[in-house]
């Protein structure tokens, strides 16, 4: 990529860029998926290959694992690690209490795993993504690919009875085929437009026959990252609010950002 990013990426990388500093030698890290952890990842393959940082890394997706080794970092599987210090990931949405909505480039199943096999779960976002209520997002439920039609109409009528507004639940499409994951389910994708009670309704979603594991990650977040387009950059964590905020001169001193 050459030339100048547009504001929203400046905002991804700034929020990635910070939040690299929380990693220290000798961690296991969890390694997240999507545009904004990407920025993440090639941080830390700068860090690796110019500072001589050593880090394990799990990644959340094929994608990841191979920019992780791409741009030098040890990655290893979740099985070898076990238990991570620290997990970066990006959200789709984020709201006061740090509960987020992830999933929409279809990682949300390791994600999850790896998030919650972590002392520590930090998310880099761009300031779009927080809302005061989730839901504007489609909320994605990953589904074994049997019987998905009847998963989906069970989806619909556990909503209905829940009384939750915007039921309708559609197929995750790449092109003309059906989306397909990494562990190869599929994706329901709930058009909600407002979620009354999302610890609720991640656990009753949950509990139907054929869903694999929804997007909603509550308590899980400890730390958000969020980055806006002018080098601003906001550090907010669950127990104690906002800690830090400044703005990175990214412009003038980062050769990943200049690289680009
Ligand atoms: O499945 C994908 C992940 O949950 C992503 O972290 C999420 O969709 C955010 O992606 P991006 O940083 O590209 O907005």
């Amino acid at each position: 990529m050459t030339g100048e990013l547009s504001p929203i990426d400046k905002a991804k990388f700034v929020a990635a860029k910070r939040a690299a500093e929380f990693v220290e030698d000798g961690m296991r890290v969890g390694l997240g998926t999507g545009s904004t952890a990407a920025w993440l990842v090639r941080c830390l393959g700068e860090m690796v290959e110019q500072d001589g940082l050593k880090i394990l890394g799990v990644p959340t997706s094929t994608r990841t694992a191979q920019l992780a080794r791409e741009v030098g970092i040890k990655v290893i599987s979740l099985d070898e690690a076990r238990w991570l210090d620290l997990t970066i990931d990006g959200a789709d949405e984020f709201d006061a209490d740090l509960s987020l909505i992830k999933g929409g480039g279809g990682a949300l199943l390791q994600e999850k795993i790896v998030a919650t096999a972590s002392d520590q779960m930090v998310v880099i976002a761009d300031a779009a993504k927080e809302v005061e209520h989730l839901g504007s997002f489609p909320l994605p439920i990953e589904v074994i690919p049997f019987g998905w039609q009847t998963t989906q109409a069970l989806i619909e009528e556990t909503l209905v009875s829940m009384d939750v507004m915007g039921r309708q639940a559609s197929l995750r499409m790449n092109g003309s085929v059906p989306f397909v994951t990494d562990e190869g389910n599929h994706i329901l994708d709930l058009h909600l437009g407002r979620i009354g009670n999302p610890r609720q309704l991640a656990m009753v979603i949950n509990q139907i026959p054929g869903v694999v594991e929804n997007g909603l990650f509550i308590d899980i977040c400890d730390k958000v990252v969020i980055g806006y387009g002018d080098g601003r950059v906001e550090t907010r964590d669950i127990n104690e609010g906002t800690v830090s905020e400044d703005r990175l001169d990214f412009v003038e001193t980062d050769n990943l950002f200049r690289d680009i």
